[in-house]
């Protein structure tokens, strides 16, 4: 068994024997969702997978002191092939736990998922068997044929995740590529060029330092239903929109160069005149 909280560094690029499949958790205070996510994970990969135990789940949590070791303690007791990172130095957020991910994982393919139950764990195998048939990235997604989001996911994050989306639009044609629900090979991630973890937007950046659109037989696609959140807080705050804005920019300079920059800056603008003219056309009737 691997040990159960390791708080340094390794680089591990080695493949475990047996274990062939990783869903990668980052996690911050989500000690109630834990047992019910690597449960449900779990008796999917029973049901759609041949053989279940050449998965492990590995859950990257930043120190969040709720009671995540217990609640992962209890899994391990159980039988579930679950490792728990807790990282307690300066290293923190989303996007940097995916990676500290990877270098713990020990299968070839990799699932990313959030540790809420946004993702419904049931989809998972549909990334591995993807991944068997031979794409080395698959995203999930919520606006392909069959996907959905629940009806009660908040206007406002509605809203903000359809403007986030067209800004990336220029990036990359994939349908979500907000999706923090993703799965890609450990071939392809150590082929990709430097990998820059700020903010809430890995697949993002991996989708473009992977360069895997240029091989779009290569990236598969699966739609799943985005749950609401039951249990904890969304993350998710203002600091967090502003680091999104700052990663565009750098991956519009990293795939446009100046022109890219440009081009956001004419997105942006045309985005805050456009809202002005909704509050301007909208605002008078709120006062009739
Ligand atoms: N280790 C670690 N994990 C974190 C941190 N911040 C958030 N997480 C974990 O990352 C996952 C997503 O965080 P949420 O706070 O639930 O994010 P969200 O606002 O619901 O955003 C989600 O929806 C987006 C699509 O609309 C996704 O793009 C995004 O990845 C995320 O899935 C959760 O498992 C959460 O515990 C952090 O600083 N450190
Ligand atoms: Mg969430």
């Amino acid at each position: 068994r691997p040990p159960l909280v390791r708080d340094h560094t390794t680089a591990n690029h080695q493949t475990h024997v047996g274990i062939e499949n990783s869903v990668i958790v980052p996690a911050y205070h989500e000690a109630e969702n834990i047992p019910v996510l690597v449960r449900r994970i779990f008796a999917a990969v029973e049901v759609e997978l041949a053989d279940a135990s050449r998965t492990e789940v590995v859950i990257v949590d930043d120190d969040s002191n709720d009671g995540t070791i217990e609640a992962v303690n209890v899994l391990r007791a159980q039988g579930y092939n679950v490792v728990l990172v807790t990282r307690t130095g300066d290293e923190k957020g989303l996007s940097s736990a995916v990676l500290r991910g990877f270098q713990e994982a020990r299968g070839e393919n990799w699932v990313v998922m959030d540790a809420d139950l946004q993702h419904p764990p049931e989809y998972v195998p549909a990334f591995f068997k993807a991944m068997s048939a031979h794409h080395s990235f698959v995203i999930g997604t919520r606006y392909g044929p069959g996907g959905a989001v629940d009806k009660d996911w908040p206007f406002f994050r509605r809203l903000m995740s359809g403007v986030a989306r067209s800004l990336a639009r220029p990036l990359t044609a994939t349908s979500d590529p907000m999706s923090g629900f993703f799965g890609l090979t450990r071939d392809l991630y150590i082929d990709s060029k430097p990998v820059n973890p700020v903010g809430f937007k890995i697949a993002l950046e991996l989708l473009l330092k992977t360069g895997v659109e240029k091989h779009p037989h290569e990236l598969g696609e699966v739609s799943y239903a985005f749950a609401k959140r039951t249990v904890g807080a969304s993350k998710l705050s203002s600091k967090t929109i502003i680091k999104y804005l700052y990663h565009l920019a750098n991956l519009y300079r990293w795939q446009m160069g100046l022109f890219g920059l440009i081009l956001l800056e004419g997105m942006l603008v045309g985005i805050c005149w456009a809202g002005l003219y909704v509050i301007e056309s909208v605002g008078p009737c709120l006062y009739r």
